[in-house]
């Protein structure tokens, strides 16, 4: 992307970026993945064994296909079964804050939680998860929010085999380790949208994958 080309949302990203590295900079529970092509995260035992399996539980419940209630542009990548979590529920709502608290950010620029469960074969492909603002979705998303600006993952189980977060340019294969919580931020320290976070979901082996993901806009979301 050129210089001088405007990208939506510049000022934000570049803000909440700096704002968010400079918490997790400070976090002795926060280890940094050894790449400089992004800011990835992972924080240990975010999750005790007993909260991960209620999350398992109630991810059970919900967990329907993917594309039932999702865009086609996300349907395309992800096979795996989503469910949102009831956001008043009170147990959810103490995770999220805790989540919020993490990156040090206020909870309304906090999508709501998902639950994701991935069954032997399933997977979610090679995908970013900023928004390109080239596309239709944009013009509702930009008002609703604007681009997203940091992921955070929570890994609930413990999987057999296969079933990484794989961040592909960079090379870097996490292990599902339940308890842990991955964030990134999706755009570099300029604030532009970060060809480096392109991520997968590698296919289950064997076993069920766990997860819970939330997405956090530049703006208040809505
Ligand atoms: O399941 C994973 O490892 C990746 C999930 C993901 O990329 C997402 O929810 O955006
Ligand atoms: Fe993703």
């Amino acid at each position: 992307m050129s210089k001088t080309a405007s990208v939506p949302d510049q000022d934000a990203l570049k803000r909440v970026g700096a704002r968010v590295r400079q918490r997790l900079e400070s976090d002795p529970q926060a280890y940094k993945v050894p790449t400089d092509a992004a800011e990835i995260y992972a924080i240990g035992d975010f999750l005790s064994g007993e909260e991960c399996r209620r999350l398992t539980h109630m991810i059970d419940a919900v967990a329907r296909p993917s594309e039932l209630h999702e865009t086609a542009y996300v349907a395309k990548f992800r096979t795996s079964y989503s469910g949102n979590f009831d956001p008043h529920d009170p147990f959810i709502k103490a995770i999220s804050r805790r989540i919020d608290d993490v990156l040090g950010l206020p909870a309304n620029v906090g999508e709501n939680i998902q639950g994701q469960r991935y069954l032997p074969g399933q997977e979610f492909k090679p995908h970013n998860d900023w928004f390109y603002t080239d596309q239709e979705y944009w013009k509702l998303e930009r008002k609703r929010g604007g681009q997203r600006c940091w992921t955070a993952m929570a890994f609930l189980n413990e999987v057999e085999e296969g079933g990484h977060t794989h961040f592909v340019e960079i090379g870097a294969s996490i292990e599902p380790k339940p308890g842990v919580l991955l964030v990134w931020n999706n755009a570099t320290v300029e604030g532009v949208p970060n060809e480096y976070t392109l991520h997968a979901g590698t296919p289950v082996i064997r076993g069920q994958k766990y997860v819970l993901t939330k997405w956090y806009r530049t703006r208040k979301h809505s």
